[in-house]
C-alpha cells in the first residue's frame, strides 16, 4: 500500500498541537548509531542529591492507544467499528493493528479512511521498516537457521498470513473495504507485517491501561543501562521521568529498558536488535512437544497448564533449566498418569481431567516436579527428564553447528560485497551490492550475535546436564531399576521432536 509519510521534523509542531510536552529533551535522528530516531537531552540534566525526579515528557491520556482508548475511538468512528464488529475482539494486538490500518489507508481522493484523530498524522512519521525478522529478506532469515528463532519465525509468518486472509474474508463484502484494500490488491501482506512490527516494537505495558501504544514515548530507545522510566498518571496520561542519581550531559540519549529479563532471541524477534548486555545472564527458550510415538501425547498437550517450553538460564556459575512440561511428558500410564472425561450430573461430559496416582491434578499439571517427590521411582523419572533434555539440547546444538557453515558463507558474501567497494564511491556501491546479497550488515551482526549467544548457552547447559545425569545414574533406585529391566533407562528416550503449532510460538514472544 502506498503510505503517506511525513518527516520526523514535523513532530515538534504535531506534539504542541496535541498537548505533548517535552522538557529539555527532543527527538533526534540516531541513524548513525543504527537506532533510527531517539530522544536526546538538550541540556545537562541532574537528579543527583535531590528528591525531585525531573519530568522529561508528558503525554495526555486521550492519545494513549489502549483497549480503553480503542473503545472510545470505536464509538466515534463507524468504519473502525464496522471492521472490528466483523473481525475484532480476538486480541488487542489485532484490534490495534486494524485501527492503525484504517489510519494509514486513504480513499481515492486521498482523504483519510477513518475519522481524523491525532494518530492519523502520527502514523505518517512511523518508520516504514523495522529490523525485526518478520521484515527480513529470505537470505537474512536463513541466518537464523538452527536458532530458537527459526521455528518461532516460521510460525509467526504463518499466523500473519492466516490473519491477513481472515481480514480479507471478513471485510471483502464491505463496499468501502473492498474498494480501498482488496479491489486492486492495494493492501498486501507486507502492510500487515509492518503493522504487526509497529505494534510489537512500539507498545508498552502501562500499569493501568495495559498494553498500549503511546505517541512520542515510543521514540525512546532501549538500554540495559537506562537513565529514564515511564509511569502512568492518575488521569491516564503517561510521563517519562529521569531515574534517580543521574547526571546527564547535553546531547546524551534518553533511554528506558524494554525489559531486563528478555532473552536475546526475544529482543531480536520483537525489536530487531540485540544490545550489549551489562550482565552475563542469558536465557534461551526452546519449544517442546511430547514424543511423536507417545500415545498420550495429544492428551498431554490438552491437559497441560503452562507453556510447552524448556527455559535454560546461564550466568557466570553455569547453567540451570526449568521445564514443567518436560516432567509431565516423561510420565506414562504405568507410572500412574491417567486422563479421564467425567460424566457430570447434567449428563454433559467434563473437559479432560488429569489424574496422578488416582488424585485429580488437573489444576496443577505444571507441578509434576513436586508431585513425583514422594514416588519411590522419583530418581528414575528424573533420569528420564534429564535424558530427554540432553537429547533436546544436543540436537539443537547439532543443528546450530550444522548450519553455521552455510551462515558463515553467506556472511562472507556480504563482507566481500563491502570490501570490493572500498576504493570507489563506497556508500552508493555498498548499498547496491549489499542489496544484491540481500543481507543488511546490521541484520547480519544481530543474527550472528544470536547464534553465538545460543551456542554458548547450549554448551553450558550440556555440561550441566551431563553432571546431573551422572549423579542420577549413581542413585540406588536407578541402579536397581535398570538392573531389574536389564537395560539402560538413559538410552530409552527418543529425541524430542519439535512440531510446535503456530499460535503457541506466537504467544511466546508477541
Ligand atoms: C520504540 S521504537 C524506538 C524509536 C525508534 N528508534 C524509531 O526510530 O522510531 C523501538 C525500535 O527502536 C530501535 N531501537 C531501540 N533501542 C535500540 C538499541 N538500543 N539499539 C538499536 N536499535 C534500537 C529498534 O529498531 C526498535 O524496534
Amino acid at each position: 500500500m502506498h503510505r503517506e509519510t511525513l518527516s520526523p521534523s514535523t513532530l515538534p509542531a504535531w506534539s504542541k498541537l496535541n498537548d505533548i510536552s517535552f522538557f529539555d529533551i527532543h527527538i533526534q535522528d540516531l541513524t548513525h548509531e543504527e537506532k533510527g530516531l531517539g530522544l536526546v537531552a538538550t541540556r545537562k540534566l541532574n537528579s543527583k542529591d535531590t528528591c525531585e525526579r525531573p519530568t522529561l515528557m508528558e503525554i495526555p491520556g486521550d492519545l494513549v492507544l489502549s483497549a480503553e482508548g480503542l473503545e472510545e475511538w470505536k464509538r466515534v468512528d463507524g468504519r473502525l467499528r464496522e471492521v472490528l464488529e466483523r473481525w475484532g475482539g480476538k486480541s488487542l494486538r489485532r484490534d490495534i493493528m486494524v485501527f492503525l490500518l484504517i489510519h494509514i489507508s486513504r480513499e481515492e481522493d486521498g482523504k483519510s479512511l477513518g475519522v481524523k484523530n491525532p494518530w492519523t498524522e502520527y502514523v505518517k512519521v512511523l518508520p516504514g521498516h523495522i529490523p525485526v525478522p518478520t521484515m527480513w529478506s529470505e537470505e537474512e532469515r536463513m541466518l537464523l537457521t538452527g536458532t530458537s528463532l527459526e521455528p518461532a519465525l516460521a510460525a509467526k509468518m504463518s499466523v500473519l498470513t492466516r490473519e491477513f486472509e481472515e481480514l480479507r474474508e471478513a471485510t471483502e463484502s464491505i463496499a468501502w473495504c473492498y474498494k480501498c484494500w482488496w479491489q486492486n490488491s492495494t493492501l498486501n501482506i507486507e502492510d500487515w507485517v509492518l503493522l504487526d512490527a509497529w505494534f510489537r516494537s512500539r507498545s508498552l505495558e502501562l500499569p493501568n491501561s495495559g498494553e498500549s501504544m503511546v505517541p512520542c514515548m515510543d521514540m525512546a530507545n532501549h538500554s540495559s543501562k537506562a537513565n529514564s522510566y515511564y509511569e502512568q498518571t492518575t488521569n491516564g496520561g503517561v510521563v517519562l521521568l529521569l531515574r534517580p542519581d543521574m547526571e546527564l550531559e547535553a546531547t546524551e540519549e534518553i533511554t528506558f529498558s524494554y525489559g531486563d529479563l528478555k532473552s536475546d532471541a526475544e529482543m531480536l524477534f520483537s525489536y530487531g536488535f540485540i544490545d550489549e548486555k551489562t550482565s552475563t545472564s542469558q536465557v534461551l527458550v526452546l519449544p517442546l512437544e511430547p514424543m511423536s510415538e507417545d500415545p498420550l501425547g495429544k492428551a498431554k498437550i490438552a491437559g497441560f497448564m503452562g507453556r510447552r517450553v524448556i527455559t535454560i538460564s546461564t550466568d557466570q556459575e553455569g547453567a540451570s533449566w526449568t521445564s514443567p512440561f518436560l516432567y509431565f511428558i516423561c510420565l506414562n500410564e504405568e507410572d500412574g498418569l491417567d486422563f479421564k472425561v467425567l460424566q457430570q450430573t447434567d449428563g454433559e461430559q467434563s473437559p479432560l481431567r488429569v489424574f496422578w496416582r488416582e488424585s485429580d491434578v488437573t489444576e496443577v499439571t505444571d507441578n509434576f516436579e513436586s508431585l513425583i517427590e514422594d514416588h519411590e521411582l522419583q530418581d528414575v523419572f528424573k533420569l528420564r527428564v534429564v535424558t530427554l533434555l540432553e537429547d533436546h539440547v544436543e540436537s539443537q546444538l547439532e543443528r546450530l553447528n550444522k548450519c553455521d557453515g552455510a551462515v558463515q558463507s553467506l556472511s562472507r558474501q556480504v563482507e566481500a560485497a563491502c570490501e570490493s567497494t572500498i576504493s570507489i564511491r563506497r556508500d552508493a556501491l555498498t548499498t547496491l551490492l549489499i542489496s544484491m546479497v540481500e543481507i543488511s550488515p546490521t541484520v547480519e551482526k544481530n543474527a550472528l550475535r544470536l547464534r553465538a549467544s545460543e551456542m554458548l548457552i547450549l554448551q553450558k547447559a550440556s555440561t550441566a546436564i551431563e553432571t546431573q545425569k551422572a549423579k542420577l545414574l549413581e542413585s540406588e533406585v536407578v541402579l536397581r531399576y535398570l538392573g531389574m529391566f536389564g537395560k539402560d533407562e538413559s538410552e530409552e528416550s527418543a529425541p524430542v521432536l519439535v512440531t510446535k503449532d503456530d499460535d503457541d510460538v506466537d504467544e511466546d514472544f508477541s
